[in-house]
């Protein structure tokens, strides 16, 4: 029998009181999942959960009725956690909670929404950060910290098996949850990213939007063999974060998600505060890299907690090659003048 998740946090978080409420924050996080899982499976019971509310959220996507459903049992976990702060991808504001809170948490309670009614995995990505005095005094600046600082980061995915995977800053961790022991069980510690990469993985349909540096990157995959790459390339994309990068954690590989010229994608699609970094921090503890196409993602100072940010991740190498691509000032005289204007993926 695999070692189940509660003997692994009794391990790695016991040095001190704030480890013990990560630890107990986890378990909470755990508890919700499984009530989401559960929702997913009976199929929400008459409501269709991939259907709209009347209501948006943080960045104008339309809410769907799973999202508000994990919203909510998502916070009910972190007030049970004593967290000081949960700042959600579902909420414009961060909500106060306990006053003497060690932790917040940046959370995207249903990640992959535009999959709900489809049957694919779709998650939730959270990220653990730390409270200080200052915090507390002004509130809003406990996102406004960097991802370097997380305590501790990780994503469930609602797909065929119900998954956790984690990080408490000791390697990725991958745990599963087993309906006949009751909780989660360790399926694969310290998983490592594949360090040379053969897929790649990004919406091809925004090729178009992409500024040169990109393109460059993708026609030189895309040529394959014959190409400068001198291998053959494959492609996947599910269009779920949660999925993307769990399949990159298991055999390597590459996402990419830039800014692109489509208004308001300059920094691209994805959030900073509970979707960047909390995969940067689990791919980077698994080998592999996370960057904005120049930056380390777990380096960029957030402005607040509903940023954008361009990300590129994987593995390590890929990672560095398109770092090399997107400074590649040859490359913008080598195409049309139009590219040549300006560099849309840096920030
Ligand atoms: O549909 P697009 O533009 O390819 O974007 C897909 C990305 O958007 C997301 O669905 C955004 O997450 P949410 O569903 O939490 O808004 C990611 O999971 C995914 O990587
Ligand atoms: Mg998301
Ligand atoms: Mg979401």
């Amino acid at each position: 029998m695999s070692s189940s998740l509660d003997a692994y946090l009794r391990s790695a978080l016991d040095a001190d009181e704030g480890q013990r409420q990560i630890a107990e924050a986890i378990r909470h996080l755990c508890t919700a999942s499984i009530k989401v899982r559960n929702t997913i499976i009976e199929g929400g019971s008459g409501n269709d959960l991939g259907g709209q509310r009347g209501d948006s959220n943080s960045d104008g996507d339309i809410q769907k009725e799973l999202d508000v459903i994990a919203d909510k049992a998502f916070l009910q976990a972190a007030r049970d956690s004593s967290f000081a702060f949960f700042g959600s991808e579902e909420q414009d504001e961060a909500v106060t909670l306990s006053k003497d809170g060690l932790h917040a948490i940046a959370i995207d309670p249903l990640d992959g929404s535009s999959n709900i009614s489809t049957n694919v995995s779709i998650g939730t990505i959270f990220s653990i950060l730390p409270v200080t005095d200052a915090h507390r005094k002004n509130p809003k600046s406990v996102f406004e910290q960097k991802g370097a600082n997380q305590l501790a980061a990780g994503f469930f995915t609602y797909g065929p098996q119900l998954q956790l995977v984690l990080t408490v800053g000791n390697g990725t961790h991958v745990f599963l949850f087993s309906p006949k022991f009751g909780g989660f069980v360790e399926q694969a510690a310290s998983v490592m990213v594949a360090d040379r990469s053969r897929e790649f993985s990004a919406n091809m349909s925004n090729y178009r939007h992409w500024d040169v540096h990109i393109r460059n990157y993708i026609d030189d995959c895309l040529a394959g063999a014959e190409g400068p790459r001198e291998r053959d390339f494959g492609m996947r994309y599910v269009g779920s974060l949660v999925a993307d990068a769990y399949r990159i954690l298991q055999r390597g590989g590459v996402f990419l998600y830039p800014g692109d010229e489509r208004k308001g994608y300059q920094k691209g699609r994805l959030r900073l505060m509970y979707e960047a970094n909390p995969v940067a921090m689990l791919m980077e503890q698994a080998g592999g890299a996370a960057t904005d196409g120049a930056r380390r993602i777990l380096d960029i100072e957030p402005e607040s907690l509903h940023v954008r940010t361009p990300l590129v991740f994987g593995s390590k190498r890929e990672v560095e090659r398109i770092g090399r691509y997107m400074t590649d000032s040859d490359a913008l005289a080598e195409r049309s003048p139009l590219f040549g204007k300006r560099t849309l993926f840096r920030p």
